[in-house]
Order: structure tokens, then sequence, then C-alpha cells
């Protein structure tokens, strides 16, 4: 179900950081159709050779997102394997990740910008439960932008990266380094990844794209993130009541009490209705 992509086809340019046992790299494609040759740009994800023991569940995370396809799930040109080297190659998205382009804006992001990304990852969220399909993985690094969206009123626009390889092949310190973004109910028992789990993340991260893209619970070491977890704890609440409730709700430590998608849903068009945009993005009462 992937299609192969020759190594030759495959240029590597510069670094963009590294995932869980992988690197990431903008590079190009280029493949010849009828007679003539395309040069496409690409995101590669190359698996350190030092995990090739994880190629299976790196191509099924990738897999994952060629066997369906919707306009905010990215889409993935297939794989490369050769010798030790084992690349996904996805489409690159034009402003990459969501975390770095907050941390980068600060405080320049209007709440009303916040939530249409937020209701749209909730909207693929909403495709994936439908479909009973876990992603796993969901944070703000791998929401990336494929549009921005200005002043002027053109809305942002997101697409959803693959989960990368499954937490039970990561290991233990890998998933405590993952909190909280993980749920709390993997910790002891990472096979039992369940769709609830994906509405935990979604709670941290709402909480990371309204603080800007600050990681939550940074410079903890995962002992005491474990900790944050055997205490029960919560993130630190925003100062708006409304989306507050709703973070806790799908940060709530029993699974079965976390809200569907619909419910998430709804509960952000209120919010985006509510008078607090209005207070906080002037410009929001002219759109
Ligand atoms: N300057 C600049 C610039 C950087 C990246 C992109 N594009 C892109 N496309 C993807 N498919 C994935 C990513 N990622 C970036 C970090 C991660 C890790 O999560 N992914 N970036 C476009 C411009």
């Amino acid at each position: 179900q992937f299609q192969m992509i020759k190594h030759e086809d495959l240029q590597l340019k510069e670094s963009l950081g590294q995932g869980s046992f992988t690197r990431i790299f903008k590079g190009s494609m280029t493949d010849i159709r009828d007679g003539e040759k395309h040069v496409t740009d690409v995101l590669l994800k190359l698996l350190d050779e030092s995990h090739n023991k994880c190629w299976e569940s790196f191509f099924n995370a990738a897999s994952l997102m060629s066997q369906i396809s919707h306009k905010h799930l990215l889409l993935v040109y297939g794989i490369s394997v050769h010798r030790y080297q084992n690349i996904v190659v996805q489409e690159l998205v034009k402003c990459g990740a969501l975390d770095l382009y907050l941390r980068k804006r600060g405080r320049s992001v209007p709440v009303s910008w916040k939530l249409d990304v937020a209701k749209q990852l909730a909207c693929v969220l909403n495709f994936l439960e439908e479909k009973n399909i876990v992603h796993g993985n969901i944070c703000a690094k791998n929401v990336l932008l494929a549009r921005e969206g200005d002043s002027s009123g053109t809305s942002p626009f997101i697409k959803l990266s693959d989960p990368g390889i499954g937490l039970t092949v990561l290991g233990r310190e890998v998933l405590l380094d993952r909190i909280p973004w993980v749920a709390p109910e993997l910790v002891e028992a990472p096979e039992s990844l369940e769709l609830g789990c994906d509405k935990w993340s979604f709670g941290t991260t709402l909480w990371e794209i309204y603080n800007g893209g600050k990681a939550p619970l940074q410079g903890q070491d995962p002992q005491q993130k474990l900790q944050f977890y055997k205490n029960l704890e919560q993130l630190p609440p925003p100062e708006w009541p409304e989306l507050a409730d709703l973070i806790g709700r799908c940060m709530d430590y029993e699974p079965a009490l976390r809200p569907s998608c619909r419910g998430i849903i709804r509960q952000l068009n209120s919010l985006i209705a509510s008078d607090y945009v209005l207070l906080c993005d002037p410009q929001a009462s002219t759109a």
C-alpha cells in the first residue's frame, strides 16, 4: 500500500531536527512522469540506523496516514529502503510545525486563530474516531501549518502528521518523557492505547496552543513527570474558565469521562463565539 521511492530519486537538504529515534530533513524527490522530470519538495524522516529494529512500527505509522485521506491529514508519498537507511517521504508543509511557529510568533497570535487551529485538530480527530483509528501521538509538534492565515482574515490551515514509532516499541524512558501528552493509563500499560488517549493528548495540545507553544512540565525529569501523574495533578489552568473546563475534561484521569470529539467541537464552537474572544482580539469583532 506504499509507493517505493528509489534512494537515488531523493536529495537530503537541511536538517529540521529529530523525533523519537528519527531525524527529519527538508529534501526533494525527483520522478519522471509522462516523460517529464518533476522535482517535488518533501520532508524526509530517517529512522536512526541504531533503531532499525523499529522499522515495522516506523512504517506502520506512515502507512496509517496513507490508507486514509482527509484534508487535515499529512500526505505520505512513500517509503525508501536502501541498505540500512529507512526513510518515510511525506509532503513538505509550508510553515512547519505548530509548536515552533507559536514559540516564534509569541504573544502576537490572536486567541481566535488558536481556537480555529484547535477546532481543525478536533475535526480530524473526529474523522479518525469515526473510523475507530487511534493516532497515539497528538501534540503541537505533530500539527503542521500548511497556511499561516493573516490579520486580513484568511484563516490558518493545519495538517496532522503521522504518530511515528509506537509507544510499546519506544520503551519506558520515552513514554515517561512524553508526560503530560501521553494518557496516564498508558504509563503502566502502553499497549492499552485507545481512542480516549487521543482525547487526553488533545487537552495537552490545546494547553500548548493557548500558551503560545510553551511545553508543559518543561525541564522536569521522567521521575518528576511520573510523580505528576501519581499525584493526579492537572496543568496550570488558563485564566479563561470555559477553556480551563474543556482542557480539564479532556485531561480527566478517568478515560470514560473524557468528552467525545463531537462534544469537544461543540465546546470549541461556544468558546469561538464567546465574548472573551471579542475582548482578547479586538480585531476579531470586525470579522
Ligand atoms: N523554515 C522552515 C520550515 C520547516 C519545516 C517545514 N515543513 C515541514 N513539513 C513537514 N511535513 C514536517 C515538518 N516538521 C518540522 C518539524 C517537525 C517535527 O515534528 N516536522 N516541517 C517548512 C518550513
